[in-house]
């Protein structure tokens, strides 16, 4: 069966690597649109009437404009903020719990994970899952990202002008993705999100800090290690390593991949551990993730 795809949002960075990662795709071909007509309501409304699935790479208000513009019964991937926590649409994070992919594969209306929600829900989940983390417990999230998770704009002022070598920013700790963490972890206590970027392209680290003893059943790291690997057993892009991990972690390790892969380093006589997500924020974070997403969308793998 071969199957029509509209990106709203071609040129930019999300879309342009959706646009790659499908052209390996076989049975998929593009709806386009040349450049004069990329903005416009109309030409946008009639590809997507001649799609069977609309991929949104926008600003949240034009992806809010598309679905407003949209023939009726369009079906749509989401990659913005917009409609992360709405009502009715299904969250495109198949490996979140069993049945979520085929949640995806049936849904119309998707949205894809933010890029630090990936990394910080692929954490936070499963221990609150597994009634390990009490869904209250005070948390703090810390993360730094290349800087094509600022999409153009922020290439271009690193790429251009040269940008910082390193900055924390939203710190008005009000930062967009923490609705989908709290929603998609399962937490009702809001956690402190610290977000950074770096002066590299592409790369990401999301760390959660964590007193042992704040857990519930006071576990050992390596048992949150061993808890890990056993709930992503099978998954085959979240790769959580056994054990606990000493050596440096760099962020750019799993760029141009779709995979996201879990640390656990800790001081057990202290009873501290960190726990750590890494992946690339254009792989995983975005384009790869919605790749995954139009697949089972599109009744695939
Ligand atoms: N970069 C990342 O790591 C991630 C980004 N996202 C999300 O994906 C979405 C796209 O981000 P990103 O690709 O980084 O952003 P970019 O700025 O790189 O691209 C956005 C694209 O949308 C186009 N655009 C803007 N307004 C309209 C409109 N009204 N109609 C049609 N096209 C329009 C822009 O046009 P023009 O080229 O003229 O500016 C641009 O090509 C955002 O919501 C972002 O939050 C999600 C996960 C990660
Ligand atoms: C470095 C940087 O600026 N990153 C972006 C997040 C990129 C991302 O994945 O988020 P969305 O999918 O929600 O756009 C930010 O913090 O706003």
């Amino acid at each position: 069966m071969s199957a029509k795809i509209f990106i709203d949002g071609q040129a930019g960075t999300t879309g342009l690597g959706i646009a790659q990662r499908l052209a390996a795709v076989p049975h998929v071909s593009l709806v386009t649109l040349d450049d004069a007509h990329r903005k416009s309501p109309e030409a946008r409304a009639a590809a997507m009437a001649e799609a069977d699935l609309t991929v949104l790479c926008l600003p949240d208000d034009a992806a809010r404009e598309a679905i407003a513009i949209a023939p009726e019964g369009t079906r749509f991937l989401d990659a913005s903020t917009a409609h992360r926590v709405a009502r009715g649409w299904v969250y495109g994070f198949p490996e979140l719990a069993p049945g979520q992919a085929a949640a995806i594969a049936q849904a119309r209306l998707v949205a894809n994970p933010g890029c630090y929600a990936t990394g910080a829900i692929a954490l936070l989940h499963p221990l609150v899952k597994l009634g390990l983390l009490g869904p209250g417990q005070a948390l703090s999230i810390n993360a730094i990202s290349g800087y094509s998770g600022g999409g153009k704009a922020m290439i271009a002022a690193h790429e251009a002008e040269g940008g910082p070598a390193f900055e924390l920013y939203a710190l008005g700790l009000a930062h967009k993705h923490i609705p989908e963490i709290m929603q998609y972890a399962g937490l009702n206590r809001r956690p402190l999100f610290v977000p950074s970027v770096g002066h590299f392209a592409q790369g990401m680290l999301v760390c959660v800090p964590m007193f042992l003893d704040q857990l519930r059943g006071h576990p050992t790291a390596e048992r949150l290690a061993e808890a890990y690997s056993d709930y992503y057993a099978g998954a085959e892009n979240v790769i959580a390593h056994p054990g606990l991990h000493a050596a440096n972690l760099q962020p750019e390790a799993l760029n141009n991949t779709d995979k996201l892969e879990i640390f656990v380093a800790a001081n057990e006589s202290a009873g501290h551990a960190v726990l750590i997500a890494r992946l690339d924020n254009l792989g995983k974070g975005a384009s790869g993730a919605a790749v995954q997403n139009i697949n089972l969308m599109l009744g695939g793998a």
